[in-house]
């Protein structure tokens, strides 16, 4: 069910509104166009003319509509909008079997509005035309998740990043301290209270990177070739001694070996060991580059990363304690832990934020990013609510042609286990400068999106990039578009399935939808939705990778559809509904 967005006039809208970027669309030929963020509005299931109560409602409907008033819908059709226990949220439930409602082609009861009722939008849009064609087919299933920076922290950027179709604001605790993190946050819940969005939040933390110091507060500092540099474990004074940078881990001098290559940022710049002096290592640049503060060191020998005593290094050091008791307070929800090397300690992070916080629905997702995690892949991935291939870092131990496969794998698997997974960084390096995307970058989207991945990150690109908005749009409209070509694609091939249940009574589900799925495709769509919801009223379940699948209404779904493939469900969890096999 759906939540409708008012839109505002052009005038009020934030100057990095999309809306604002392009002119205004010519209204008197444009289709009426509908979008929807979150499945909030119910109908009343006594009427007859609702064939399928749970599912999805493409509602034009002004955001501050009064309780009680009544809105005309295609023509004669009307809702009365009723009160809702959250004021922000639309329920409504139809006064009148209109035989547009019945005839209305999809099963899931799709309601189109007046022309005049809609202002036409830009992003996450569909025609009338699609809808009717399509039904909720025509919106994008591929979430998208922003890193805040500079770039977005205020809440109009953060309003123009959610306008732009952000599902999910991530808060990477490497940088900012919680005060201006806590800041983010309340500005995204303050969206999602008054203005009706429907944006989660990731908190991302630091873990045991090796990385260089601040550059004493230098935005970033030059190597050049055959330069010597010294990288110490020292701690220095602001402002650095020339050529020196700081490195945060204390074993670092004892771990590496002259002739070890050292690579910043996964090979931005490289440096060969020349010597060791106590805590200094004196390195010669042999690649120049650009040093950004906090960069990752990883130092490689005989073509493989070093793992010495850094490999003994814990997954959640005392800082992301600290920083998950701050998530935990905050309400956050997602956890995603970096530098994962086994299940055990996902397994110790859910008991520890299920003791902190009863009937907390904290997501755990597991960052793919280092050898140890994908030596324990599957393990990791049973364990965790989710997965993110970590490109960065992950492309900083492994040689970079291997990553592309890896990233298939995981996707795959992730598939397979019923797991959420994000493709991140670097999608769209270049537009941290530039407005428009390397060819090559809208390829790699597209293949992340023809994986099937459940959500794409930007990183840098919203953090401090210089047009983050348009990094979004990009990112929307690559998406639908592959979808909608991969539907196209598929139409015609025969229905193959691939089992996705990982336990007997999983199974007999996927069974039930699947033979629903068949039916769905070569008999009628009614009975799919129909089955679908005997199903959703019966099990408690999870299906991820599933297109069809309609939102049900409880919070979970509210906050996992950010970061979900489509339409997630996860039937009621009220205790009143009990797991039957
Ligand atoms: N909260 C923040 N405050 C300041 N700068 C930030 C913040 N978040 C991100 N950035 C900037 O954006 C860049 C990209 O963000 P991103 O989260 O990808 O960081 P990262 O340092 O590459 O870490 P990771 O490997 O965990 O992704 C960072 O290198 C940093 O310059
Ligand atoms: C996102 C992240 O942490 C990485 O790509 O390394």
């Amino acid at each position: 069910l759906i939540r409708r967005h008012s839109q505002p006039n052009r005038r009020h809208l934030p100057k990095h509104h999309p809306r604002n970027l392009r002119p205004p669309p010519a209204r008197a030929k444009a289709p009426a166009k509908f979008t929807h963020y979150s499945p909030q509005a119910r109908i009343s299931t006594a009427d007859a003319a609702m064939p399928a109560a749970h599912s999805l409602l493409h509602l034009a409907a002004p955001k501050s509509v009064a309780p009680t008033s009544t809105l005309s819908l295609a023509g004669a059709a009307h809702l009365r909008l009723l009160p809702s226990r959250r004021p922000q949220r639309l329920v409504a439930s139809c006064s009148s079997a209109h035989p547009d409602l019945a005839a209305f082609p999809n099963p899931n009861g799709l309601l189109v509005a007046e022309p005049a009722a809609a202002a036409p939008i830009d992003i996450d849009v569909a025609t009338e035309a699609e809808l009717r064609e399509n039904g909720s087919r025509s919106t994008r299933r591929t979430k998208l998740v922003c890193t805040v920076g500079p770039a977005t922290c205020g809440p109009s950027e953060l309003e123009a990043l959610a306008v732009g179709g952000m599902n999910v604001a991530r808060l990477n605790m490497c940088h900012g301290d919680r005060e201006w993190h806590q800041k983010v946050i309340s500005s995204v819940r303050m969206l999602n209270e008054e203005k009706g969005y429907a944006v989660a939040v990731m908190m991302d933390t630091e873990g045991s990177e090796i990385h260089m110091g601040d550059l004493g507060g230098a935005p970033a500092a030059k190597a050049e070739d055959g330069e010597i540099w010294t990288f110490s474990v020292r701690s220095f004074e602001a402002p650095l001694p020339e050529l020196t940078v700081h490195v945060n881990y204390e074993g670092f001098a004892e771990d590496v070996r002259v002739g070890d290559d050292l690579l910043v940022d996964g090979g931005m710049a490289r440096f060969e060991v020349v010597e060791k002096l106590g805590p200094d290592v004196k390195c010669r640049c042999t690649d120049p580059g650009l040093l950004l503060p906090r960069a990752n060191l990883t130092f490689w020998r005989d073509g493989s990363v070093v793992r010495a005593k850094n490999a003994m290094l814990p997954t959640i050091t005392s800082k992301d304690w600290l920083d998950i008791d701050f998530g935990i307070a905050e309400g956050v929800d997602f956890i995603a832990v970096s530098f994962v090397k086994s299940a055990e300690v996902i397994n110790h992070l859910k008991s520890y934020i299920a003791a902190r916080s009863r009937g907390s629905d904290i997501a755990v997702i597991a960052k793919i990013e280092s050898i140890d995690s994908l030596t324990n892949l599957e393990e990791i991935i049973r364990a965790s609510d989710g997965a993110m291939v970590a490109r960065g870092d992950l492309g900083a131990q492994i040689p970079l042609e291997q990553v592309p496969s890896i990233q298939q794998k995981i996707v795959k698997l992730c598939r397979q286990l019923n797991k959420p997974v994000i493709v991140a960084s670097q999608l769209l390096e270049s537009m941290i400068e530039y407005p428009i995307p390397t060819r090559a970058e809208v390829a790699d989207v597209s293949e992340a999106v023809h994986q099937r991945a459940d959500a794409l990150m930007l990183s840098g690109e919203s953090a401090m990039g210089r047009y983050p908005d348009k990094a979004l749009i990009v990112l929307s409209s690559v998406s639908l578009r592959i979808e909608r070509w991969w539907r196209e694609e598929k139409h015609h091939e025969p229905l193959e399935l691939e089992d996705v249940s990982s336990s007997f009574s999983d199974k007999i589900s996927e069974e039930i939808c699947i033979s629903a799925a068949k039916m769905g495709k070569y008999c009628c769509q009614l009975a799919l939705s129909l089955t679908w919801s005997i199903i959703s009223n019966h099990f408690d379940l999870q299906l991820t990778s599933w297109k069809w699948m309609p939102f049900s209404s409880t919070r979970r779904v509210a906050i996992w559809p950010p970061c979900f493939h489509g339409a997630a469900l996860t039937a009621q969890s009220s205790p009143s509904r009990t797991r039957r096999p």
